[in-house]
């Protein structure tokens, strides 16, 4: 187990990088902690699978240090990085039984026969292979080819760290779920720093205690779900997390606060006074559309015109239009709304944030 540090990292697929689009990993420093249960979430292209492949060591950074437990390693190869990765498809040796993929790490590693053979069940017993043990891997469904392969990764006791790269997309989606509970109780019994990457926010909110969030070769938010979800650090955790994502409008500053046509948000002093500082036209301000109330009209609230109610079930959400913005808010299942209504918005103290340049100021922030 090792404490996985990503110092000064950036790397580009060009050999002569001409500007920031070049680069897949744009200047990095980031630290995975031993034993921990992460994620690393971002759209498609963000540089997931670069990450991964640099510190398995399956790829050299072109800038930058990582260091396992403070040692560079950036020389070292994948076998000598003791790291496990397991990929979006099977890597299965197909000649060989279930028993023999799952014991080729360990007898590469030199493991004792007897411990071999007890370790190979308690990993199949885990993944619920243990019936498949004398099957040859090619006669196996696409299902329990990456369960094998997941169980290769799983199946050393001195590994560094597994990799998860994607590991379910095959997976029958009744199976997911499972198989993602698994790896949950694999990490709370055993221990193992993982990191698994995924562009699905339910998939890494069930499966990691911190979520490294990713957008154009930058970490933008490391933090729990419940902090991406409460005060996400950057527009786009607000617009990636939750679904609807967070509502964003582009606003300037005005006497006291922020403004967007004839709408206007009083801000606190400090944050007049960071906007102030920062200096940017840049300025954004976001609402998850759970925390837009509808209420009274009041002094304290904006006249807005209800467009569309779409019926979910167990909640409603409204889309409505304030002075030219499309707007969501989440309404109990029991709100009485229809199209065309005039409603009342508030925005609670707190739950409006001011993002300049994208990244969020708040009261305490430095
Ligand atoms: N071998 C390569 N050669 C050149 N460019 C590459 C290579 N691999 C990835 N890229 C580029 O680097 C960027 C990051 O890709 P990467 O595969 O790391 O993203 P990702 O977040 O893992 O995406 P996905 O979820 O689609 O796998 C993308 O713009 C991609 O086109």
């Amino acid at each position: 187990m090792a404490e996985i540090r990503l110092r000064s990292l950036a790397h580009s697929y060009e050999r002569q990088p001409k500007g920031a689009d070049d680069y897949a990993i744009r200047q990095l420093d980031h630290v995975w902690h031993k034993g921990g249960a992460y994620a690393l979430l971002g759209p498609s292209g963000c540089g997931k699978s670069t990450m991964l492949n640099i510190i398995s060591g399956l790829l050299q950074p072109s800038e930058g240090d990582v260091l396992f437990d403070g040692e560079r390693v950036n020389e070292l190869s994948p076998r000598d990085r003791n790291i496990a990765q397991v990929f979006q498809f099977p890597v299965v040796y197909d000649s060989m039984t279930v028993f023999d993929n799952l014991a080729f790490p360990l007898r590469n590693s030199r493991v004792g026969k007897a411990r071999i053979q007890a370790r190979v069940e308690e990993i199949a017993g885990v993944l619920e292979l243990e019936n498949l043990l004398n099957r040859k891997a090619r006669n196996l469904t696409a299902d329990e080819k990456q369960k094998v392969s997941m169980g290769r990764g799983l199946v050393r006791e001195d590994v560094s760290a597994i990799l998860f790269d994607e590991p379910l997309t095959v997976i029958d989606p009744q199976l997911k779920w499972k198989l993602r509970r698994k790896l949950k109780e694999i990490h709370e019994q055993f221990d193992i720093t993982m990191i698994y990457v995924t562009h699905d926010q339910l998939e890494a909110s069930t499966f990691a205690d911190k979520i490294a969030v990713m957008y154009e070769g930058r970490i933008v938010q490391f933090g729990t779900p419940t902090e991406l979800f409460e005060n996400p650090n950057h527009t786009f955790v607000g617009f990636f997390i939750g679904s609807p994502g967070m509502n964003l409008i582009a606003v300037e500053r005005c006497d006291g606060g922020v403004r967007f046509g004839d709408t206007t948000f009083p801000l606190s002093p400090t944050l007049n006074e960071r906007l102030g500082e920062a200096g940017s036209t840049n300025i954004k301000v976001g609402i998850r559309p759970e925390f837009l109330q509808l209420a009274e009209a009041d002094s304290d609230t904006y006249p807005a015109r209800a467009m569309d109610v779409e019926d979910l079930g167990t909640y409603q959400i409204l889309s409505v239009n304030l002075d030219g913005q499309i707007l969501k808010a989440r309404l109990s299942e029991d709100a009485r709304v229809s199209a065309g209504d005039m409603v009342h918005l508030r925005f609670p103290a707190g739950w409006l944030k001011v993002y300049v340049d994208d990244y969020l100021i708040q009261e305490g922030s430095a």
